[in-house]
């Protein structure tokens, strides 16, 4: 059972979304606030995991993770329900702690087996999945909480240019009850990027918005930490998500790092079948090569890096397998469709296969009715592993 150490949602009341002005002096306060501190730059961080262990009780939870963000890149760190992304935030966070390896923000040692500094010396923000507003204060003060350590005057300025940046200083006399989902979180962020943290963590910021509004926040959240040049390490388990935001992408699997790269390294060159199957719907066939050669059922696909007999897996992406009525392939038979707008989902057996391949064409582009087709692919979309890789 997960435990986690999170503010209690704001209370949404029914209340209309009414917006109370801020005057005009706070407004100017605010923006000359920003002039002051050349738009609300941060001083980036590096912050490198080194040999990472950790555990729950006897569950292992993390598996020598060594990985960097750089100063002023988005980091995403990507993998299924499980893979230990949010532990390694919490980590990072220093509300969790180690069992073995370092952690480093530049060059200092911030968590090891001697060190552990403590969560607010850390110069490091943290931005939950529920963005962890306080209900019971305003937005100003929700953006002012983080900023103590400054004069009264100080802190209303610095969160009046941090909600000036993320366009709600309109409504900093507002309670988070009264704010969409989407206001919430440019909330939320205003709030984790007004003390300028050398690095900012973001647990799924996006998981509680609805699927059109998350593309907008998303662009607009993405732009602002440009803007700020923050590292950021960003938690979402989609990988378009990831590839949509990440500078690059660490892709984690049962508490170890699979790959590390650009959204292109990732999707192009996959470490093995999990990472491919990750970025992009696939076909998988098992299969031993002779000759060079892994006969599948889709045809003969190259595989001359590999020796003879060994066993590989072979992936093809739905949208890489061409069909056509024209006999000039392998031939298969369409046993269902599915009209998904733009493209078309299609289930074809293959004469020799043993089970059902998909393909994604074009809508449209294949006769209704059609029954008896032949199936091509395209070499681009084959990516040959090793069977246990
Ligand atoms: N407080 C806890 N006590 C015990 N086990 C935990 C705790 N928190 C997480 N776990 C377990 O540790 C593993 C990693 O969890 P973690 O939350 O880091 O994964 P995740 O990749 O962030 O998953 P999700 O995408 O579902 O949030 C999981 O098996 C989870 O059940």
């Amino acid at each position: 059972m997960k435990r986690r150490t999170k503010q209690p949602n704001p209370v949404f009341a029914g209340l209309g979304r009414l917006r109370i002005r801020v005057p005009a002096i706070a407004r100017q306060q605010a923006r000359a606030a920003i002039a002051r501190r050349t738009a609300g730059v941060t001083f980036a961080a590096r912050l490198a995991f080194e040999n990472v262990d950790h555990f729950y009780g006897d569950q292992q939870t993390l598996r020598d993770v060594t990985l960097a963000a750089e100063p002023g890149e988005v980091l995403c760190l990507l993998g299924p329900s499980g893979s230990g992304k949010t532990t390694l935030l919490r980590i990072a966070a220093g509300i969790e702690p180690l069992a073995r390896g370092r952690l480093f923000l530049n060059d200092r040692e911030i968590a090891g087996p001697n060190t552990h500094l403590p969560p607010e010396r850390r110069g490091i923000g943290l931005m939950f999945q529920d963005f962890a507003l306080f209900p019971h204060l305003s937005i100003l003060d929700n953006v002012r909480f983080g900023l103590t350590a400054l004069s009264s005057s100080d802190s209303k300025g610095e969160a009046l240019a941090a909600l000036e940046r993320v366009g709600m200083v309109d409504y900093a006399q507002n309670y988070p009850h009264a704010l969409s989902g989407g206001e919430q979180q440019r909330v939320a962020l205003a709030r984790a990027l007004a003390p300028r943290p050398a690095v900012l963590l973001m647990d799924e910021p996006f998981s509680g918005l609805d699927s059109r509004l998350k593309d907008s926040v998303r662009a607009e959240t993405l732009a602002i930490l440009r803007e700020a040049r923050a590292t950021a390490v960003v938690v979402t388990h989609d990988a378009e998500e990831a590839m949509r935001m990440g500078d690059r992408i660490a892709l984690l699997r049962d508490g170890a790092l699979v790959q590390l790269g650009t959204a292109e390294d990732l999707y192009h060159r996959p470490a093995n079948i999990f990472a491919a199957g990750f970025f992009s719907e696939i076909n998988v066939f098992e299969c031993r090569v002779s000759g060079g050669v892994a006969q599948t059922p889709v045809g003969p696909v190259k595989a001359s890096a590999f020796a003879d007999g060994s066993p590989v897996c072979v992936a093809v992406r739905l949208p890489g397998i061409e069909i056509t009525e024209t006999p000039c392939g392998v031939p298969a038979r369409v046993v269902a469709r599915r009209f998904l707008g733009v493209e078309e989902l299609i289930t074809l057996v293959v004469a020799g296969g043993e089970k059902p391949i998909d393909a994604r064409i074009r809508a449209g582009q294949l006769r209704s009715g059609a029954r008896d087709v032949s199936v091509t692919v395209n070499e681009r979309d084959i990516l040959v592993f090793e069977r246990n890789g």
